[in-house]
């Protein structure tokens, strides 16, 4: 055999284990048909955070108008998109170079299996013990008439000037988190769902009020609402049409109605890896149904969220796993979650929806930062903290966060679930003072 383990795609589910497994001394290599590192690197989650640093910084100015700051700045689209590209081109490079670095072999090219240990690629094959599928996730593509003049999110995170009137498709973490940001950048924005419910995922009370704000700056909702065609005009722009003879003219589509596997371009009918439209159907060891052929990340058909850490989660885990470090099945810890809104909403472990609909089995605290000195020092209002606890053992199983800081509230969370960590050990932590974390601390039930 050429390798001992060939990895197809080399992003978050690839690198984070690959890297590891060859500086052990293993023979790798990484087979990649476009950017090295993936759609988190180039263009996803890094590209994304970038476009929305100058909203956050924004929006906090605005909270502090009258309060010691005057004037609100404004974004410079071209100024701020030559940043991100700044940031995010060297990213393919130094993907390929961290692989390089430990001795990987990166081969360049789409691959597809032959055998159940050979791939190919650009008609030269190689051979491994075994093979991890790590081939992640593309735009689906809406399919009405006129679709071609729909664009995707990696052409929205290098759009080079931002249109007057941006219409987006879906309801999801794309379609929410672009909104924001074409609606902070001064662009009419319309927002077109099939259903009447945004971002799923997340606790529908906080949905609800992230969604009312940003319809008073703007935002326009258009729900279950089908498109049916879209047609450009004779002045340029965009004509859709949908149910009940609705029309809209716009000057720009993103159609942000989810994402799809790669593995349909993998030939896996021919060795007899099961796959469905979710993604490769894995068992608890992220085993195909081949029994040298993994599968990690987005590519894989899971009930946990498909993102960046649980992508690397995984890849780790094969690691272990090939090195013999660990012959146990993958065991996800609590995964927290956030979506890039302003202000933003982050959750980890019981979900908030779940938790108030069994009232028998959790109890929800809900505070509001609104009485908070420290969080008023920056004047957000609005700011909610739900703590979920079980009502058994008592301890902190779940939260969600509606606020500017969110996300940093959330993770300082996390340990606390996932090490089930008790009252006493919780009251042993000092933080610094003042901080986020010291606040926070002060709402759990210490001694
Ligand atoms: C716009 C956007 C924003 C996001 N923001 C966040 C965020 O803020 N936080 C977060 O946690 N997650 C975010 N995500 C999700 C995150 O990017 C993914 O969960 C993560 O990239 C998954 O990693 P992966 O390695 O499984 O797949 P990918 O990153 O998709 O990597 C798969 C790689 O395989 C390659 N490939 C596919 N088929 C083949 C083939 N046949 N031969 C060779 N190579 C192949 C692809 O080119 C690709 O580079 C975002 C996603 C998008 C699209
Ligand atoms: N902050 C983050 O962590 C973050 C940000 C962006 C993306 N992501 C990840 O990227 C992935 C993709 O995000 P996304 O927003 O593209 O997908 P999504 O699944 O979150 O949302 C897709 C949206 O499109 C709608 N939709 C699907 N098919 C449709 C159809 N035929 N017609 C009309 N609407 C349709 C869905 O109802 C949903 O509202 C997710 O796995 C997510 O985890 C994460």
């Amino acid at each position: 055999m050429d390798f001992s383990v060939l990895y197809i795609g080399s992003g978050q589910a690839s690198w984070n284990g690959a890297v590891p497994l060859a500086k052990s001394g293993a023979k790798v290599a990484v087979i990649e048909e476009s950017q090295y590192g993936g759609v988190c690197s180039n263009k996803g989650c890094n590209a994304k955070i970038i476009l929305d640093k100058p909203l956050e910084l924004i929006n906090r100015v605005k909270d502090l108008q009258g309060r010691g700051i005057d004037g609100v700045p404004t974004v410079n689209w071209e100024d701020l998109m030559a940043h991100k590209h700044e940031l995010i081109v060297p990213q393919d490079a130094h993907g390929k170079e961290r692989l390089d670095n430990v001795g990987i072999t990166t081969i360049t090219g789409h691959a597809e299996f032959v055998d159940t240990h050979t791939v190919a690629v650009d008609g030269k094959t190689y051979t491994a013990d075994k093979i991890v599928i790590a081939t992640g996730l593309r735009p689906h593509v809406l399919d009405v008439p006129g679709h071609e003049l729909f664009e995707n999110s990696t052409d929205f995170l290098s759009l080079p000037h931002m249109p007057k009137h941006v219409t987006i498709l879906g309801g999801g973490f794309v379609a929410i988190e672009f909104a924001t940001i074409a609606n902070a950048v001064g662009a009419q924005v319309d927002v077109i769902t099939r259903s009447n419910r945004l971002l799923r995922q997340f606790p529908a009370q906080y949905v609800a009020e992230v969604q009312a704000d940003l319809k008073a700056r703007g935002v326009r909702f258009i729900s279950d609402m089908n498109i049916k065609s879209a047609e450009k005009t004779a002045a340029g722009q965009i004509a859709l049409t949908g149910d009940h003879e609705f029309q809209l003219t716009t000057d720009y589509v993103l159609d942000a109605t989810g994402r799809v596997p790669n593995h349909d371009q993998l030939n896996l009918e021919a060795i007899g890896v099961e796959a469905n439209q979710r993604g490769i159907v894995v068992n608890e060891y992220l085993q195909t149904s081949v029994e040298n052929i993994y599968a990690a990340g987005d590519a894989i058909d899971k009930q946990v969220p498909k993102l960046t850490p649980t992508a690397a989660f995984e890849s780790r885990y094969l690691t272990a796993r090939f090195k013999g470090d660990n012959d146990g099945p993958i065991v996800y810890p609590a995964i927290s979650e956030v979506v890039f809104t302003s202000p933003r909403i982050a959750q980890v472990g019981v979900h908030l929806d779940q938790a108030l609909a069994e009232p028998d089995r959790y109890e929800v605290t809900e505070a509001s930062y609104d009485g908070d000195w420290y969080r008023q020092v920056e004047n957000e209002q609005g700011a909610k903290l739900s703590l979920i606890f079980d009502k058994n053992s008592k301890a902190l199983v779940g939260a969600a966060e509606k606020s500017n800081n969110a996300d940093n509230t959330i993770n300082t969370i996390v340990p606390y679930i996932q090490m089930k960590m008790t009252k006493e050990q919780l009251n042993d932590l000092v933080y610094v003072f003042p901080s986020i974390e010291y606040t926070l601390q002060r709402r759990l039930p210490l001694v």
